[in-house]
């Protein structure tokens, strides 16, 4: 794929962003894409709202996969670009997945021109903001047939200059687990509290609680985080709310202190339900593992990374970030790896308006990582 061709196909992604396991204008693009570059010896498969291709090596002793995700975010947004901002009002693809996709593609159409020794495999998967599509594409056994040797996944990093890759061996995103807390009392007339119980006043007090938990009931040598994004409740300023909710997000770096902070959220909701006698239900929708990079192919990567020289690499520290691609490195050795993409603005943020200049760099680097590993 020319330059052009990979902007405009970033361009492309940018403006149908899907919320998880609703991406179906993505899925077609991604088949129409791929349409074109087809051989004989290339299988697809469809899983849900994903897509999975194979190709089958010239002469072939492994399997090398890449795994991108798909989706984009609920989020309005409000980067300021007008040539393609997003045409799905409310969404957007505020966690660069449309670069991923880019990228797995241009990766592709270079393995469809040159038919590779070993055999690859792309996983184009649904759902990473949530539910997560890579348990129950693992569970279901829709890479069973073409299981691979090795899997590698890339994420952009808007901290990082354009041209810089950045990784490190074992750990590198945090447990994760989703939160939503319902929050049930009474409602009533603004000017008669007694009569009522007040969710806005409950959820108030229980979101200030929950902020003390990372403080002083995580071991501070580990690290947590308890966000809450989300706070709703109540019809009217003059009407007492009878209802709350609240959903939010946990990171934990040890399975042991997500493990106490699921303790102390369960046991201060017991405490608000006497405080204000009210009935509060919890709900931890969905959990990722931790990303844990196999040890001996990051230091192999990191080999390789530092001696090509259309990147720069360096270190990167622990992130409280959360990806399901950690499900994939659960069973498949291989590992994750941050491309910078130089915007003010982080990741999740409306603004967001990563660097495009990344893509072919991240193209050629990719392709050259595959093709060296085939001929080890
Ligand atoms: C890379 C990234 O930003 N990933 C998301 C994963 C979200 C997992 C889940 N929906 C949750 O909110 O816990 C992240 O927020 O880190």
């Amino acid at each position: 794929m020319t330059s052009e061709e990979l902007l405009n196909l970033r361009r492309q992604f940018h403006q149908i962003p899907e919320i998880g396991f609703q991406e179906t204008k993505t899925q077609q693009l991604i088949l129409d894409v791929l349409e074109p570059m087809i051989h004989e010896y290339w299988s697809i498969k469809l899983w849900r709202t994903g897509v999975i291709v194979y190709i089958k090596g010239s002469d072939p002793s492994q399997t090398l996969a890449y795994r991108t995700d798909i989706d984009g975010l609920p989020i309005e947004e409000r980067s300021g670009i007008q040539e393609f901002v997003s045409k799905h009002s409310g969404m957007m693809h505020a966690c660069g997945h449309d670069f991923h996709m880019t990228i797995a593609l241009g990766v592709l159409s270079h393995f469809s021109a040159h038919r590779p020794t070993d055999n690859v495999l792309f996983v184009f998967q649904p759902a990473e903001e949530g539910p997560g599509g890579a348990k129950p594409m693992l569970e279901e056994g829709v890479l069973k047939e073409w299981w691979p040797d090795q899997i590698v996944a890339l994420h952009i990093a808007p901290e990082l200059p354009v041209g810089t890759v950045s990784t490190r061996e074992g750990l590198l995103f945090a447990n994760t687990s989703e939160l939503f807390i319902d929050l049930k009392g009474k409602g009533g007339h603004a000017a008669y509290p007694h009569t009522a119980r007040d969710m806005v006043v409950a959820a108030s007090h229980f979101v200030t609680q929950l902020q003390t938990i990372v403080a002083r009931n995580v071991n501070p040598l580990d690290a947590g985080v308890v966000t809450i994004g989300v706070i709703q409740g109540g019809t009217k300023q003059n009407i007492i709310a009878e209802s709350a909710r609240v959903e939010g997000t946990i990171r934990s770096l040890s399975i042991e202190s997500m493990t106490e902070i699921k303790r102390r959220i369960e046991a201060m909701a017991k405490g608000i339900e006497a405080s204000f006698e009210c009935e509060l239900t919890i709900d931890y929708g969905s959990n990722y593992c931790q990303v844990a990079n196999h040890s001996e192919l990051t230091q192999e990567y990191m080999t390789f990374a530092k001696r090509d020289a259309d990147v720069a690499f360096v270190e990167a520290p622990a992130a409280m970030t959360g990806e399901d691609f950690g499900y994939f490195l659960e069973q498949i050795p291989g590992f994750m790896f941050w491309l910078g993409v130089d915007s003010p603005y982080g990741l999740h943020d409306a603004r967001l308006n990563p660097n495009e200049d990344a893509i072919e760099k991240a193209v050629t680097h990719l392709t050259s990582y595959f093709t060296w590993k085939m001929k080890k």
